[in-house]
């Protein structure tokens, strides 16, 4: 039978939940394995990701309607979220199209009194008015928690990091939804050409800020449909991604690290980079993932990079001293980019942000030997936490004497910059939270064996 959009969603929603799957993943493996068209799997994303991003908002809503909200069954908690976001937030589901497919999804899912337990707080929600949320006047905290649904803890940890203005400019970002950008392979094509070649199929597309090699994509679009895309004429991947590349400015010739290197968003563009000259050796620690580097280096027709899995804590010793560049895009919390992954903020806890430190400082020390003297570092995370950002480095250089921050400014876009980042840059580090550019928030230091 025919899965419907509805139908789809609700999966995704029970394999992020059930077995920790990542969303964008299961999206795009349900996606590719139903029939629907192009429109319902574009509301089947947005269900998902909406459900997702506003789940603390959807559980206040829905609790107001229940006599013992703890006693719900998670699988009428899941359909109920879903019915709940289309009328709340979907001003194109009319209220009782949401509240009629609600109620026979139930039908397909659950038995006798629960069918009777949705159908009835589903037409209660459709006869409400409207609900009474928390308001950041009278409690900014419990406004950020509930209406901007993220996890108490991590709204008083930024708070006391950047402060409640701030805090609440990044947790409304990470509720809106991401556009898609591609880096123009310069082996095969530039920028100019490949948007010339969109304009032609009436793809709309302009150039990133963040880099010259970069398009946005004015809507979403199936990227393997693209032209050019079998051809290796373009990579998906982030503005704010694009920028590590070229901090680390490897040059044709050299003898190049990518350390934590899967699935080699970064590898291909330090190899585009080198003109495809360079000895770069991509590893990582997850055997899974190296065959994903490969498929990406064959399709944009790259041939200088050597896949290996490796544990970038304990490096081969052969090369100590004998590499020009390393890049170290460290595994991390990911709490720059919630807009893309809405699951991370109820799944990675403070404990995580402490373990996943102590990994990455092993990382960066097995990691030192290996650059030759004057050899250029290169440390970035996608998260906005200062254990794994400012103190990882600062920690680093304390215990490795021999390395330096180095210069960062002649290596990154010109922006207009703040002065608090204008401090920063000096100091050979850069933070971007994900609302001041509007691209994931990233943080990324350069740094120098003396
Ligand atoms: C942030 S991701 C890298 C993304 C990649 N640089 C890109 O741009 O496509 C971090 C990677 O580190 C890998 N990793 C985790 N622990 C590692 C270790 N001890 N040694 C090497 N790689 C590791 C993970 O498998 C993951 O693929």
């Amino acid at each position: 039978m025919k899965e419907s959009a509805r139908q789809v969603a609700y999966q995704v929603l029970a394999a992020v939940e059930e077995r920790q799957a990542y969303a964008n993943l299961q999206l795009t493996h349900l996606l590719n394995k139903s029939n629907l068209a192009r429109l319902d799997r574009a509301f089947v994303t947005e269900l998902v990701l909406g459900v997702l991003r506003r789940q603390n908002a959807l559980d206040y809503a829905i609790n107001q309607f229940l006599e013992r909200p703890g006693k719900l069954p998670k699988e009428i908690r899941r359909i109920l979220r879903l019915g709940f976001y289309q009328v709340l937030f979907l001003d194109r589901v009319p209220k009782e199209v949401a509240t009629n497919e609600t109620v026979e999804q139930a039908k397909g899912l659950l038995k006798g009194k629960f069918i009777a337990l949705v159908n009835g707080v589903m037409r209660q929600l459709a006869r409400k008015e409207s609900i009474i949320w928390p308001t950041w006047e009278a409690n900014p905290l419990q406004y950020l928690v509930v209406v901007e649904s993220h996890p108490k803890w991590l709204v008083e940890r930024w708070v006391k990091q950047y402060g409640l203005e701030k805090t609440r400019a990044i947790c409304e970002r990470n509720n809106q939804s991401a556009s898609v950008s591609i880096r123009v392979n310069a082996l095969r094509i530039d920028r100019q050409e490949l948007l010339e070649d969109f304009a032609k199929e009436q793809i709309e597309a302009k150039e990133t800020a963040f880099s010259t090699v970069g398009l946005k994509l004015s809507a979403p679009s199936a990227i393997t449909a693209l032209p050019g895309f079998w051809e290796g004429l373009f990579t998906v991947q982030d503005e704010s991604s694009m920028v590590i590349a070229p901090i680390l400015n490897p040059q044709p010739g050299e003898t190049i690290i990518d350390a934590c290197s899967a699935p080699g968003g970064k590898t291909t563009h330090l190899a585009e980079l080198s003109k495809d000259e360079g000895t770069i050796h991509a590893w990582d620690i997850h055997p899974h993932k190296l065959g994903l580097i490969r498929q990406n280096c064959e399709r944009l027709g790259i041939n200088s990079v050597t896949i290996s899995r490796v544990d970038a804590q304990e490096p081969p010793k052969d090369l100590h001293g004998q590499v020009d560049r390393i890049l170290v895009d460290a595994p991390c919390s990911g709490l720059g980019v919630l807009r893309r992954k809405p699951e991370l903020r109820y799944r990675i806890t403070e404990k995580d942000i402490i373990s996943l430190k102590s990994l990455q400082a092993k990382i960066l020390d097995g990691l030192a030997p290996l650059l030759r003297s004057g050899g250029i570092l290169v440390y970035s995370t996608c998260t906005i936490e200062p254990e794994e950002n400012f103190q990882q480095v600062k920690d680093f250089l304390q215990r490795h004497p021999d390395f330096e921050a180095d210069e960062l400014l002649p290596y990154i876009p010109e922006l207009d910059f703040s002065e608090e980042e204008k401090r920063q840059i000096d100091k050979g580090f850069w933070q971007i939270l994900p609302h001041r550019y509007q691209t994931d928030g990233f943080f990324v230091a350069r740094l120098r064996r003396k």
